[in-house]
């Protein structure tokens, strides 16, 4: 992988192991063997030893920062005067198409809400606030889909805000890998979450739209990262797991349904132009650049494990 920068302290799967129960004891993550069993569910792969090698740390040092927060504002809210109306904890998680955000963003949620029982942890993710298909379509930008112009990022800026003033019932529109599309009129709807994780390949990108970044309402980010060629492969896997759902389910509306009809090696041929035309200029133009912006860097080998993390120091 590449070199770490200097701001960074760069540590392997055993030295980050060792961190784990810096802030939170470790059984205070109630690692059982049922928790695990469901934590499996989500994804059959994950490598058992990375929740305990890995995101064991994670959670210990973000118990670390949502403390330092929460001390933050009360300092700050006291300099002004005013009183501290705290909005949730955000955690951004950026990467690549396929890289595992979402599988990450997922496992992080149900971990954090294990060490943290009494608090709300919410997720979302940046793909709802995509254009709609039609509307990429129309502007003749379909084949920029996940590229920075095909984002409303003004919605998703004003979203952001909303969250961080801690206004309440806050909308997030919702988007369907099945479909392939946003779907018009769904929304998650957040009530004052405490700790919130939002993750997307444009969560450390600038807007031209706005001079605000994103990344101004995170206190925490993380960048998934894995070489080009790993990532093309779980691209190509995800994209035969929804084709083999699209067959099950038998709905001519998925967005899968047309490359049903083709023989697989073809329909395999279009995903793997999709991922060469579209997907790696975009991870090599506008997501990878992103990277050095992040706080922790967790980057995978083969079978997702992850092998190095880089940790910002200041
Ligand atoms: N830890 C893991 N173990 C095994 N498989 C994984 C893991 N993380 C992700 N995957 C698989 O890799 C593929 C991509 O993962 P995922 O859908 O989470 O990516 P993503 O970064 O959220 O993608 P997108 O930006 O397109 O939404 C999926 O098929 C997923 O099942
Ligand atoms: C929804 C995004 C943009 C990001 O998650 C991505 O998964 C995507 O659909 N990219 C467009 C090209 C493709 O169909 O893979």
């Amino acid at each position: 992988m590449a070199t770490a920068p200097l701001n960074f302290a760069v540590f392997n799967k055993k030295d980050w192991q060792q961190l784990a129960s810096k802030y939170v004891a470790p059984d205070s993550l109630q690692m059982t063997p049922q928790i695990l069993q469901n934590i499996k569910a989500y994804n059959d792969q994950i490598a058992v030893d990375d929740v305990f090698d890995i995101y064991g740390p994670l959670v210990s040092y973000i118990k670390l920062r949502y403390d330092q927060y929460h001390r933050d504002i009360n300092e700050r809210a006291g300099f002004l005067g005013r009183p501290a109306a705290p909005g949730p904890f955000i955690i951004g998680i950026a990467g690549s198409v396929a890289v595992g955000k979402s599988t990450t963003a997922r496992l992080l949620q149900y971990l954090l809400q294990v060490a943290f029982p009494k608090k709300q942890i919410a997720l979302t993710t940046t793909d709802g606030f995509l254009l709609a298909n039609e509307t990429l379509q129309e502007k003749g930008i379909f084949d920029r889909k996940g590229f920075p112009e095909s984002y409303n990022m003004t919605a998703l800026l004003s979203f952001m805000n909303d969250l961080k003033e801690g206004k309440s019932k806050v909308k997030s529109p919702k988007y369907s890998h099945d479909q392939s599309d946003v779907l018009i009129g769904e929304y998650d709807i957040f009530e004052n979450p405490d700790i919130f994780i939002i993750e997307g390949i444009n969560t450390l990108q600038a807007s031209s739209e706005t001079p605000v970044y994103i990344s101004d309402f995170f206190d925490l980010s993380i960048y998934v990262d894995a070489d080009t060629d790993l990532i093309e492969e779980w691209y190509i896997d995800r994209f035969k797991a929804l084709l083999a759902s699209a067959v099950a389910v038998g709905d001519d509306n998925n967005f899968f349904a047309a490359y049903t009809k083709l023989p697989t090696t073809e329909a395999v041929a279009a995903a793997t132009k999709v991922w060469q035309e579209v997907n790696l200029p975009n991870l090599n133009e506008y997501i990878l650049p992103t990277r050095e912006r992040a706080d922790l860097v967790l980057h995978k080998q083969a079978n997702h494990q992850i092998d190095t993390i880089w940790l910002r120091k200041f």
